[in-house]
């Protein structure tokens, strides 16, 4: 196999590769842009017009994506998979990747949409360059862009695979785009309905892909990872890559939950209080009334809404970053 299609292996020792550039038998160039980061361009006459960037690590602990995105990068160096798509595979947070944490100071993901510019060390400095790729990756015109950056959570869930789907004023999200992840296993989407700093946001707004943020699963070591069923997405994303996908139908979106944003908790400061015991299942059922949350100044978090359900409660999050979110299901009624 070819050496660039050992990024991981090159992510995990820290080393750049001898040679930059390298072609496949099928005539597939693969290019190392810089530590945790290659872009595979499918040769002319075979490119479909897509541009799909794939990224995971972001967290350096999940790595089940980070897994899945290796065994991608393999088969197209062996030549077992043939892209007629363009590419651009990152890894994250490589510091973090090889320390086995979701991040070393600052999570990497808190950091896009102008956040990285107010701040400082490693990371910042990786969210900036993650930002430059993403952005010259989709520079060209006239192209579809995906982005699908693939995570796993802290905790079990009620619904194991879900999508984050971004929020930009005057955009619709897209009832295909739905579809395709239907397809590909996920089992519910989250509408977001407000701007946010985390990197699928970034590539939505910013540089008009169409982007999500994938949970796939509990986080676990590398090796470990028997318990994230995959296998859905990775033939999915197989016949992106390869340009063979079956054509999607509307009615492909059966099934799928659908909820919105009710409330974002926010931690203000070290008082902060979730009131959740430690192992609560990310989309567990909260009732009208319940105290879900206390911080400084008296500020409670009462749930008002019928029907809501709590996802990544973590009362140990920086303050002033998001320590929950609150969803109600939702309809279809405003897809394009
Ligand atoms: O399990 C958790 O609490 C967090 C899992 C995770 O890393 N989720 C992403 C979601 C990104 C988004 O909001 O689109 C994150 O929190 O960064
Ligand atoms: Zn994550």
């Amino acid at each position: 196999m070819l050496a660039l299609g050992k990024l991981l292996e090159l992510t995990l020792a820290g080393r750049e590769p001898a040679e930059k550039t390298q072609l496949t038998v099928e005539g597939v160039r693969m290019r190392w842009l810089s530590e945790g980061a290659l872009e595979v361009r499918p040769p002319e006459a075979r490119d479909n017009g897509l541009d799909l960037l794939l990224s995971a690590g972001i967290h350096g602990n999940e790595t089940a994506p980070i897994e899945l995105l290796d065994r991608l990068l393999h088969d197209i160096a062996r030549g077992d998979l043939k892209p007629r798509a363009r590419i651009l595979f990152l890894f994250g947070n490589p510091e973090a990747i090889r320390k086995g944490e979701r991040f070393v100071e600052q999570d990497v993901n808190r950091l896009f949409n102008g956040r990285h510019e107010q701040s400082s060390g490693s990371e910042a400095l990786r969210a900036c360059e993650l930002e430059r790729l993403a952005a010259s990756f989709f520079s060209l015109p006239d192209r579809q862009r995906l982005h699908y950056d693939l995570h796993t959570a802290i905790r079990g869930s009620k619904i194991e695979q879900f999508a984050l789907y971004p929020w930009k004023e005057d955009r619709q999200h897209s009832r295909q785009e739905l579809a395709r992840l239907r397809a590909a296993g996920m089992e519910a989407v989250l509408l977001q309905n407000k701007p946010s700093i985390v990197f699928s946001a970034y590539t939505y707004d910013k540089l008009g892909a169409e982007a999500f943020t994938l949970e796939l699963g509990k986080a676990r070591p590398f090796g470990q990872n028997s318990g994230v069923n995959v296998s859905l997405l990775e033939a999915r994303l197989k016949q992106i890559i390869e340009g063979t996908e079956p054509e999607l139908t509307e009615a492909a979106l059966d099934g799928l939950q659908l909820y919105s944003v009710a409330r974002e908790i926010i931690k203000h400061s070290d008082s902060f209080r979730l009131n959740l015991p430690a192992d609560v299942e990310n989309f567990s059922e909260l009732e009208v009334g319940y105290l879900l949350a206390e911080d400084i100044a008296n500020t409670r978090w009462i749930i008002e809404e019928e029907g809501a359900r709590i996802i990544f409660p973590n009362p140990r999050v920086k303050n002033g970053l998001r320590a929950g979110i609150l969803v109600v299901p939702t309809t279809d009624e405003n897809l394009a």
